[in-house]
């Protein structure tokens, strides 16, 4: 007979959501524990977030070093060692998991880890491991996350995904990006700085459709002025072929006709469904939806106890949200559904080259509310700090209620656009108001000093 053991809480995966889960309900007396397939930390320390920043990191250094003798400075030739940055981005996550120490924090809080292989449903309180141990839970919180999705085509076995870009042996002349999401538009931003000649295609009108509109069009200029082929609006990419010369054709219809490009890498970032396909959700009686968990706003699947978290559920997927919803879930299974998500002010931003970040309403989503909504743009090039540091390039863009007391939403490109919008996610939070912010003190020369200029800007137009 396999073991079986008793908690109040089973929580599968220890990414941001479970890890977060985890610590809150042990926090609120529960006997808690944690099942992980893999390496603690999940997609963000492993293959999201950290390796993307080390990347994005090298990208601009490569960036900088071009540009050095603009400001006096002689650098000389400037190439990229591709195994170099490789290690160092190994490095890198080594060190950020080092830190994050969820294995001590576990133990410290007396939450059990278990890691003997991947978890699935035997029966709504019921899981299994691949060792064979059994482990049944009061409540079940579902945190597994997701995985890159390959595109069913002929071909799709020779592109990669995303995180096998750190497998590539060498960086590739000319590539093909399918996805201009978050991840599509960061693997192009890299490979474009390292060299690669790179085309960005997308079903989609525009690139980051979960962006404000002209965000979207500041990064595609960028994108564009560097050299990067931006094909949005096609109509689909048929399939992939070896071809003669040993590189790849990449069959798509665009307008309606089709074309071949002939690349030597293609990298597939189209989308991030839920790991589920092995979770044996139908043993909890859990059906899953256009490639995630459904849950309601206090987390919970159909089967009550069953909460999905983060990724798996498909809506906000970004750390900041899974932390938030891990805890949240945590809440509501030890103590009753009372903590609802979505959150109300979610920052997100991008580390292509310039950033781009948001929080709150977009223009668009801001008007369909209120037409007479208030939009205030102030470009980096009258801001003093990006015209002294020659990186111009950028806008914020403010959305204030018609009454302009109030923000909406902010999204900004630029140089530490994330930062910008930071600042603004914290005035937010808090409830400045937009007067406030036209009168507060900036230090000068910074970068968050438009974040005044806007709130002036917003003041002043009609
Ligand atoms: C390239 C890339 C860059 C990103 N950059 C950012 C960024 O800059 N900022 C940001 O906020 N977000 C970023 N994200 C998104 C972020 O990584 C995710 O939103 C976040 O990791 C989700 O956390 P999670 O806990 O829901 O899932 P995950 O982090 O995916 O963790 C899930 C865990 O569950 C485990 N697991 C899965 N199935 C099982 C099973 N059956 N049994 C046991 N264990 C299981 C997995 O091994 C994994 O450890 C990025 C994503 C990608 C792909
Ligand atoms: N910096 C960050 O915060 C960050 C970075 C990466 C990912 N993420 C999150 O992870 C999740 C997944 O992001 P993602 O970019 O991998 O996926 P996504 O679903 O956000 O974007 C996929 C893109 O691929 C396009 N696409 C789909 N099928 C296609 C096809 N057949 N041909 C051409 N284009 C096609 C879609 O139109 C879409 O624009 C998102 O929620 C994102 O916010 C966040």
């Amino acid at each position: 007979m396999p073991e079986t053991d008793r908690y109040d809480v089973v929580v599968i995966g220890a990414g941001p959501g479970g890890t977060a889960a985890a610590l809150r309900a042990a926090d609120l007396g529960a006997r808690v524990v944690v099942l992980e397939a893999a390496r603690l930390g999940g997609t963000c320390v492993n293959a999201g977030c950290v390796p993307t920043r080390v990347l994005a990191r090298a990208a601009r250094l490569v960036r900088d070093a071009r540009s050095a003798h603009e400001h006096g400075v002689i650098v000389g030739d400037v190439s990229v060692d591709w195994r170099g940055v490789v290690d160092r981005v190994h490095a890198r996550v080594d060190e950020v998991r080092a830190m994050k120490a969820e294995a001590e924090r576990f133990a410290a809080a007396g939450v059990d880890l278990v890691q003997e292989g991947r978890a699935r449903f035997v029966d709504p309180h019921t899981l299994e491991l691949d060792s064979g141990r059994r482990v049944v839970g009061d409540s079940i919180l579902v945190c597994v996350g997701g995985h890159a999705r390959r595109l069913p085509i002929p071909g799709a076995e020779l592109a990669i995904l995303p995180d096998e870009v750190l497998d590539l042996p060498a960086l590739p002349d000319r590539v093909a990006v399918i996805g201009g999401g978050n991840t599509g538009a960061q693997v192009a931003t890299v490979l474009a700085a390292f060299g690669s000649q790179v085309t960005l295609l997308d079903l989609a009108p525009r690139i980051l459709m979960a962006s404000d509109a002209d965000i979207a069009a500041e990064v595609t200029e960028a994108f564009v002025a560097r050299g990067v082929d931006v094909r949005c609006g096609i109509d689909g990419v048929s399939r992939l072929e070896r071809s003669a010369s040993g590189a790849v054709d990449l069959v798509l219809v665009e307008d309606g006709a089709e074309r071949t490009l002939e690349v030597d890498g293609v990298v597939m970032a189209t989308g991030w469904p839920a790991d589920v396909a092995d979770l044996g959700l139908e043993h909890a009686g859990i059906a899953v939806e256009r490639g995630a968990i459904p849950a309601d706003e206090y987390l919970r699947t159909v089967v009550p106890h069953v909460f999905a978290v983060g990724d798996a559920n498909g809506r906000d997927m970004l750390v900041q949200a899974a932390q938030f919803e891990g805890e949240a879930a945590a809440e509501n299974a030890v103590l009753g559904a009372s903590v609802r998500a979505p959150h109300r002010l979610l920052p997100a931003g991008g580390f292509t080259d310039p950033d781009y970040a948001g929080v709150g309403f977009t223009e668009a989503e801001a008007r369909a509310r209120d037409a007479e909504c208030v939009v205030a743009t102030v470009r980096y090039d009258a801001l003093d700090r990006a015209v002294i540091d020659d990186r111009d390039v950028g806008f914020l863009k403010l959305v204030v209620d018609r009454s302009r007391s109030t923000v909406l939403g902010a999204h900004a490109v630029g140089e530490h656009a994330v930062e910008v919008v930071q600042a603004l996610t914290t005035a937010m939070a808090a409830g400045v108001r937009v007067q406030t912010l036209a009168e507060v003190r900036f230090a000068y020369p910074t970068y968050t000093a438009i974040v005044g200029m806007a709130a002036r800007a917003a003041l002043g137009s009609r």
